[in-house]
């Protein structure tokens, strides 16, 4: 049994749920806890009495402890990439990259602790000194969702900590065996009791009352956008910090001059990969007409070949969908697609597999238009929609005619578009070349429109959110 660290404990519950893997449902992964409201309040209560003093611990203490976190995961990353592979579904080399990434990202944010800087400005008036810094914020409520179990939680936890203040985790339902390995791996690293806290458990619960406490002082969210809308209404209305990371719809443009090899590379990667549930993903393929025909055609052959099977075999490239709900939500879209018009090339279908899994292949639609809902809505699986442009300047209008803005690509040769494209593209992240989905660890990541709200997540930016600003004004 897997249970909640609460106050610097375990703490069990009668409310327990199995952890199933997605390639295999008679294979078991754990049984973990659900935490019940009292859970979620004694750990709220744990970490704001554990603040004033964390809040107050040296850069050396926080870095011992990131660092020290941080070298575990990584000199376990076969381990647990094993894990995360059985319980949401990745490849096997997609979930140690998954896992390596968490530990690189301890292992920055214990060296952030040590770059904290502030300003020191003269005063308009004579005599005074006026210093800005910044100060942690509280008690953070952290909420991640089932795409990348150790990865997400592990840049929004890190930062919290890295700035000095105290974390109740509530990792998605789907997937708490990367999060109760996390976490185990934290509950050994040196922290004050309440520092840190999990709460497994269902969102209606524990992500409800972390919202609703009015000693969490912020929340960071990852996940859907009808969920992150509401919780950005309720915290709203409590005056509470919010910072939301929700859906994409990213477009990935390929030009006339583009290298076949890179394009097809970058589609295939973005689109595909991670069995497409990412918000990263490609998912809107906008193609310059003269070499329409020609990469569609390719596109589709290479899809057909894409060998999807059981995450922890050696052979496969697409593993299976996360559970039955997001299957039927692909399955669905894929109707909707065929319904609307455009061209089924390949794929979007369920597939027997000798396991007992929810096996489904990679789609392609070409002759799609961005009205269709398969080109406007997320679907968060391996579906990608193929639509025309006329040139580059009808290409860039269709990549930025979304409501989403998160990440976008573009595939050419020409110095003067990708330059041009870069300050055009209205998208948190531009890539040129290269896959929209797979980020670095240690740079901005976060997008515009509706895909964000709230300050960026991860490098140093991540301070904006996890600290709050102090003026101070001294008679000299
Ligand atoms: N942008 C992204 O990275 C992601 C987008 N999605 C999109 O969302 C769709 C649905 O996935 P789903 O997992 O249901 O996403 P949700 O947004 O429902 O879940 C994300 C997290 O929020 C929690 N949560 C749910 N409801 C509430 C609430 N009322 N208050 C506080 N927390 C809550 C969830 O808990 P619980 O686990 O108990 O539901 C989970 O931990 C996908 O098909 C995809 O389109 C999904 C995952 C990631
Ligand atoms: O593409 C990536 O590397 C990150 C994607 C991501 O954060 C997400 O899908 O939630």
């Amino acid at each position: 049994m897997h249970n909640n660290w609460i106050a610097g404990e375990w703490i069990g519950s009668s409310n327990v749920q199995k952890n199933l893997n997605p390639s295999d449902l008679d294979d078991v992964v754990g049984e973990y806890v659900r935490a019940s409201q009292a859970d979620v309040e004694q750990a709220i209560g744990a970490a704001h009495a554990a603040w004033p003093a964390w809040s107050l611990s040296t850069p050396q203490q926080r870095f011992d402890a990131l660092d020290q976190i941080g070298a575990e995961i990584l000199a376990r990353k076969a381990e647990l990439g094993e894990l995360l592979a059985r319980e949401e579904g990745k490849t096997l080399p997609e979930a140690i990259g998954e896992v390596a990434r968490a530990g690189q990202i301890f292992k920055f944010f214990a060296g952030e602790t040590l770059r904290m800087t502030g300003d020191i400005q003269a005063s308009v008036r004579p005599g005074i000194q006026v210093e800005v810094t910044r100060e942690p914020m509280g008690v953070v409520g952290i909420i991640t969702p089932w795409n990348f179990p150790i990865a997400i939680p592990a840049w929004k936890i890190a930062p919290a900590l890295a700035y000095g203040n105290c974390v109740v985790f509530k990792p998605a339902d789907l997937v708490p065996g990367s999060a109760w390995a996390l976490a185990e791996i934290i509950s050994r690293g040196g922290l004050p009791p309440g520092v840190f806290n999990l709460a497994m458990g269902r969102g209606s619960v524990v992500g409800a009352a972390l919202i609703a406490d009015p000693r969490v002082t912020a929340i960071t969210f990852t996940g859907s956008v009808d969920t992150g809308r509401q919780i950005l209404q309720q915290t709203a209305a409590l005056q509470k910090k919010a910072q939301l990371e929700l859906g994409g719809k990213n477009p990935l443009v390929i030009l006339n001059d583009a290298d076949m090899e890179t394009a097809l590379n970058c589609t295939i990667q973005g689109a595909f990969y991670s069995t497409g549930q990412r918000c990263t993903a490609s998912s809107r393929i906008i193609v310059e007409r003269g070499i329409y025909g020609q990469f569609t055609q390719a596109l589709a052959e290479r899809t057909k070949a894409l060998r999807v099977g059981h995450a922890l075999a050696a052979e496969t490239q697409i593993g299976p969908v996360s559970d039955e709900s997001q299957l039927q939500q692909n399955l669905e879209y894929v109707g909707i697609g065929k319904a609307e018009g455009a061209r089924l090339l390949c794929g979007g279908e369920r597939l027997q597999h000798p396991a007992n899994g929810y096996y489904f292949s990679p789609a392609v639609f070409a002759d799609a238009t961005n009205d269709m809902r398969i080109s406007r809505e997320e679907i968060f699986g391996p579906v990608a929609s193929v639509i025309p442009a006329d040139d580059y300047e009808h290409a860039v209008a269709l990549a930025n005619d979304t409501e989403f803005g998160l990440s976008s690509g573009i595939c050419t040769q020409s110095l003067k578009h990708a330059t041009h494209f870069k300050r055009a593209s209205q998208a948190g992240m531009v890539m040129v070349n290269v896959a929209t989905a797979g980020v670095d660890y240690h740079v901005p990541f976060g997008g515009r429109k509706g895909s964000s709200h709230g300050p960026r997540e991860q490098g140093r930016y991540a301070q904006e959110f996890f600290t709050v600003v102090k003026t101070a004004y001294t008679l000299a």
